[in-house]
């Protein structure tokens, strides 16, 4: 005779509701529920017909979801790098499992690239004319029902976009972290995955400079022709101003990119002026601001403190309106000469989320051979991953907090 029936619930941090037939004692052992039926009289564990139903809902740990967009080749891959850096811990690819798999999974965060949400594989487009920008290429209804799963603590099978095959592979198995990262063309195009996001990110990367990045990483590293790199920027613009830079509306702090404004008509694309735009009035997240709150400042550090060879560097900081929504955006044009004078920099910073004095300097450091570490995009990713882990910590000790007040009350 059956003594009991064991079920699996794949959710590591939910709480789950459980309706049974009555007379039926559970068990738990990690993961797995075990039911037993027991007589009421005699108390003899008897056999069971199980549950009438299992209803799982967010538990205590839940997770945190990040939307970070930007174009291919615009520096995502870098920025989470830095992100991961900042909670203490090297990202990797999930152990054993495929080896072309997108996700990157750290001790606190679980990055996933939402190019596995392809619905449409590299054949699949071709045939029906369509890149892979374009919302018909891409199953957002999945896309929201995983991130919203996870979200809530439930692991989910996400699919695996092969970009060596250019093939849908069997899924992989994501289960809930501390924060989810969802990284891609379209973090924020579908409203209900917008909704999910605690914070959104927009890395936007202007045409000249994106044609320099792209030029460096796929002639140098690749093999690409110039030629090839020139049309294959041209073919995806239509799609990528429909559907991808429309996005950075929606989103509480962009990354602007653009050519320096302190070479006249530069054409090199190696010195940048770099925008932080950041969103007021959005919970848990304060701007970073130079010298005094609110006001506008430009301001040349160039002197004693800080070394900087031609052409020199210039802050910017102040309020503007953005999409209809009020920021503060602050700018560094120019680059480091000596990465460890930044210290000078960041003392004049405030509402940068370090933990300790030196931290933005110390992290910058740490990564000096990362792309973008002498400008304002090395910068300003590190005061974003800083500005993450505090809204995390926010969020956290507000959910902590609440049972507290509820029992209080
Ligand atoms: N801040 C930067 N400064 C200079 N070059 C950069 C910077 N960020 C990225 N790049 C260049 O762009 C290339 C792509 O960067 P990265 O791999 O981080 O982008 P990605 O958005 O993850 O790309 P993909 O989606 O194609 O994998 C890098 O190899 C580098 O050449
Ligand atoms: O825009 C992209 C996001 O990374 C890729 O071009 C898209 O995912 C298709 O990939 P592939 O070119 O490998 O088929």
């Amino acid at each position: 005779m059956a003594v009991c029936t064991v079920y699996t619930i794949q959710s590591l941090n939910s709480t789950c509701s459980i309706s049974t037939p009555t007379k039926t004692r559970l068990g738990f052992h990690q993961k797995q529920v075990v039911f037993y039926t027991t007589d009421k009289k005699t108390g003899r564990r008897g056999s069971n017909n199980g549950p009438s139903e299992i209803k799982c809902s967010a538990g205590d740990s839940q997770t945190v979801v990040i939307g970070l967009a930007a174009d291919s080749g615009c520096g995502k891959s870098t920025f989470m790098r830095r992100l991961t850096s900042v909670f203490g811990g090297a990202a990797e690819p999930p152990k054993g499992g495929n080896p072309d798999s997108n996700t990157l999974i750290s001790d606190t965060t679980t990055v996933i690239c939402l190019d596995d949400y392809h619905s449409l594989d590299r054949t699949g487009r071709k045939e029906k004319g369509v890149t892979a920008l374009d919302p018909r290429a891409n199953d957002f209804d999945l896309m929201y029902e995983q991130v919203k799963a996870i979200k809530s603590g439930v692991a989910v099978d996400k699919p695996i976009y092969n970009h060596v095959t250019g093939l849908l592979d069997p899924p992989e198995l994501i289960k809930p972290p501390k924060i989810l990262v969802i990284e891609g063309l379209h973090p924020m195009y579908d409203q209900r995955v917008r909704d999910l996001l605690d914070f959104s990110i927009y890395l936007d990367i202007s045409n000249e400079v994106k044609f320099a990045w792209k030029i460096q990483r796929d002639m140098a590293e690749r093999g690409h022709s110039l030629e090839s790199i020139k049309a294959s920027i041209e073919a995806r613009k239509p799609d990528f101003d429909a559907y991808i830079d429309t996005q950075k509306q929606y989103a509480d702090a962009v990354i602007e990119v653009l050519p320096t404004q302190l070479i006249p008509s530069d054409n090199e694309g190696k010195v940048l002026r770099v925008r932080l735009i950041m969103k007021e009035g959005v919970k848990y997240f304060n701007p970073v601001y130079l010298f005094d709150e609110g006001s506008t400042i430009s301001w040349i550090p160039c002197g004693r403190k800080l070394t900087c060879s031609y052409p020199g560097i210039k802050f910017f900081y102040g309020p503007e309106t953005y999409f209809g929504h009020e920021v503060s955006v602050l700018e560094m044009d120019g680059q480091f000469d000596r990465l460890d004078e930044l210290i000078y920099v960041e003392s004049h910073l405030s509402n940068i989320s370090t933990n300790f004095y030196g931290e933005v300097t110390q992290q910058m450091l740490k990564h000096a051979d990362f792309p973008g570490s002498s400008n304002g995009t090395g910068l300003f990713q590190t005061i974003v991953g800083l500005k993450i882990r505090d809204l995390y910590e926010q969020l956290i000790a507000t959910k902590a907090a609440a049972p507290l007040k509820a029992t209080k009350a």
